[in-house]
């Protein structure tokens, strides 16, 4: 009998303490007389296929064995700067709470079934005394983290040790809960799904306790092999992870972070300040109002900013219902000041809980077509498009440029540029803006949207695999929304309707804050030669060379009161109307309104292009060997 038996739980993106049942249920455990294990060994591994590890080399001449994490038809960084950073956070912030009760936090990087495969060896060549009686983690869906299941289950197998897999709790509706059995049964229509689930405030799960205690970590823990080290500092993990993205940063002489602007998602990775925001965004009254601001384009609190730490399951939905419960049923006295309080179910709080079950069902359609979030034709097997995809026939240099213009927020159309500048500088852009980008790339440019996606994975801190690929699909057209093709955001009338004074466009587009008419700023293509040279605006692309004149008239209307987007006009394969050579750029890479990760970006070419791996072999999201492809009804 071996006198340590040690459980590895692999943490992935539930990256919490409370709410969690992993924890709950190894606290439980630790009570009991009789325990199954004596030392756990929680474990989080940078995935080498989505986040770049080369940063961890432990000496610069060593060589990475895996090839750059970037993505398939952009060869994007997979995991740029704003989400590293607050992935960092997230993994250290959890790390020092398992501290607090006596556990820890082991990290490495690599391949998931790898790094198993070598703690199992490691610990068996260290004693007879000590053996791994079981491994545990939760699962996810997507195609890769299907694929990371399955080579730690055979891992763990192969060595003889328990594999369990366990459900993802972080959601609003439980597995268990679902109105149907196979994941095929989900509606093609969120609407369908939320009749069947409803109402949604008695659909929730209660939350697990937060543990008080956890049984501690093994006296000694295997180090990571070489060629990497893993840092025992904050610093030397964010430093790790920022050195190739500092290196080769995902945009070469991006525009400099504007004047006078600040970041909408200013926030911290971590469950600490996860669960912070739930209650400040209760007690500011931002919840009840949640409704009424959820458009917003500006500030902090037009709407929650929960995303980035739900998608890393700092948070959970749960967690954010149950808190929007106490405040409406009157029984957190912390916010007995906020309106609101104690008067039931709000239309902010109900709207909240709407958009939460929008995550869910993202979810929730990735389990049922697998591979086919990845591809170009979508859940709807629309072949029918002609994207226009760089480095194919459909390509060529003026494909190449508009992308180039697109990225960097250079198209002449306000508000996406506003839009890809935000993004870019601050690793958020609303939600209103992300449906006007999508739209703006696959109906009005009719570029390949999965580069759009693959952008928004890599600029996003808040990324998500099913709601980003799900809502890119939605609005390109070959997802799940009913109206597919009929749905165009039309950018200008948006602009009108949701930034009537044109503040979002000129707070993030620094070149037209000179100008006060609403149909120059949100087309500055119509201004006159005579105010272009005045106001210095001669010579920029998006002055004299717009990707697309978008027609709409701005009469001064501000907001009509038509929500949800829509037929706005616009053409659905429109053709694009050149692009113009490389944007006036103003200089300074500088990727954050937080401070971190500034200075003047490099330019060795880490755009578009020249990265020298795709999703494709180890990084194939979209190979349909993994998960049953299911006929879309
Ligand atoms: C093209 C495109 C790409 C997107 N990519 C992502 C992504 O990678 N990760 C991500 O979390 N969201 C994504 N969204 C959805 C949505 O834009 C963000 O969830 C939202 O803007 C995040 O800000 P918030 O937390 O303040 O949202 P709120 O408006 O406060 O909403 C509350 C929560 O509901 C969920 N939610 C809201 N809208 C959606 C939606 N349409 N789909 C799924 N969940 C939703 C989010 O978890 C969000 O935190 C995308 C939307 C579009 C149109």
């Amino acid at each position: 009998m071996t006198s340590q038996r040690i459980l590895i739980y692999l943490l992935r993106r539930d990256l919490r303490l409370s709410d969690h049942p992993i924890f709950h249920e190894l606290h439980k455990l630790s009570q009991q007389p009789q325990k199954p294990f004596t030392h756990v060994l929680p474990l989080y591994v940078f995935a080498a296929q989505q986040v770049e590890v080369s940063g961890f080399l432990c000496d610069s001449e060593a060589k990475s064995p895996f090839p750059e994490a970037r993505s398939e038809v952009g060869k994007f960084w997979r995991c740029g700067p704003h989400r590293a950073k607050f992935l960092a956070e997230a993994v250290w912030d959890l790390k020092t709470e398992l501290e607090k009760l006596g556990s820890g936090l082991h990290i490495r990087v690599g391949m998931l079934g790898q790094v198993v495969k070598d703690i199992l060896e490691q610990v068996k060549q260290e004693s007879e005394e000590i053996s791994v009686a079981a491994i545990w983690m939760t699962e996810e869906e997507g195609v890769e983290e299907k694929r990371e299941e399955r080579n730690v289950r055979k891992e763990a197998e192969k060595a003889g040790v328990d594999f369990k897999l366990w459900l993802d709790e972080k959601y609003f509706i439980d597995d268990r809960d679902l109105p149907f059995d196979k994941p095929t049964d989900l509606p093609d229509v969120f609407t369908s799904y939320r009749k069947s689930v409803e109402p949604l405030r008695d659909a929730p799960r209660k939350t697990v306790p937060r543990p008080s205690s956890l049984p501690s970590m093994p006296p000694s823990v295997p180090s990571q092999p070489l060629p990497f080290s893993t840092p025992d500092t904050y610093e030397g993990l964010e430093s790790a992870l920022m050195k190739p993205l500092l290196e080769k940063p995902p945009l070469a002489n991006p525009t400099s972070f504007p004047s006078h602007v600040e970041s909408a998602h200013p926030f911290h990775g971590g469950c600490t300040a996860g669960l912070k925001r739930i209650q400040s965004l209760i007690g500011s009254g931002a919840m009840t109002n949640y409704k009424n601001t959820r458009n917003g384009l500006l500030g902090t609190d037009f709407s929650t900013k929960l995303s980035a730490w739900l998608a890393l399951g700092c948070i959970t939905a749960r967690q954010v219902h149950a808190q929007l419960v106490d405040f409406e049923d009157g029984r957190d006295s912390q916010y007995k000041a906020t309106e609101g309080y104690g008067k039931g179910e709000n239309k902010g709080t109900a709207a909240v809980r709407f958009e939460l079950l929008w995550r869910d069902y993202m979810r929730l359609c990735t389990r049922k077509f697998g591979p086919r979030l990845f591809r170009l034709e979508g859940f709807r097997n629309d072949c029918s498009y002609p994207w226009k995809t760089p480095g194919t026939k459909s390509g060529g240099p003026e494909v190449d440029s508009m992308i180039e213009r697109f990225l960097r927020g250079t198209t002449g159309t306000s508000l996406i540029d506003a839009s890809q500048r935000e993004l870019f500088l601050t690793g958020y852009t609303s939600n209103r803006a992300r449906q006007n980008v999508a739209s703006f790339l696959a109906k009005h440019l009719g570029i390949n949207w999965k580069l759009g996606a693959e952008w928004y994975e890599c600029m996003l801190t808040d990324y998500d695999v099913s709601s980003n690929w799900g809502n890119w699909q939605y609005v390109a057209g070959v997802g799940n929304d009913p109206r597919g093709e009929a749905r165009v955001f039309n950018p200008v009338k948006q602009a009108c309707d949701y930034d009537p004074q044109g503040e979002y466009c000129k707070a993030w587009v620094e070149e037209l804050r000179a100008l006060e008419e609403p149909q120059e700023i949100f087309q500055p293509w119509k201004v006159s030669t005579e105010k272009r040279r005045k106001l210095e605006l001669e010579g920029l692309d998006m002055v004299e060379r717009p990707l697309k004149k978008i027609d709409f008239i701005v009469g001064g209307r501000g907001r009509s009161g038509h929500v949800g987007g829509g037929r706005y006009g616009g053409s659905s394969r429109p053709k694009a109307n050149g692009g113009g050579a490389g944007g006036k750029g103003r200089g300074g890479g500088n990727f954050s309104a937080r401070g971190c990760f500034r200075g003047r970006g490099r330019n060795n070419g880490a755009g578009r292009g020249n990265g020298q791996y795709g999703r494709q072999g180890m990084m194939d999201k979209a190979g349909g060997d993994d998960i049953g492809i299911e006929t879309h009804g």
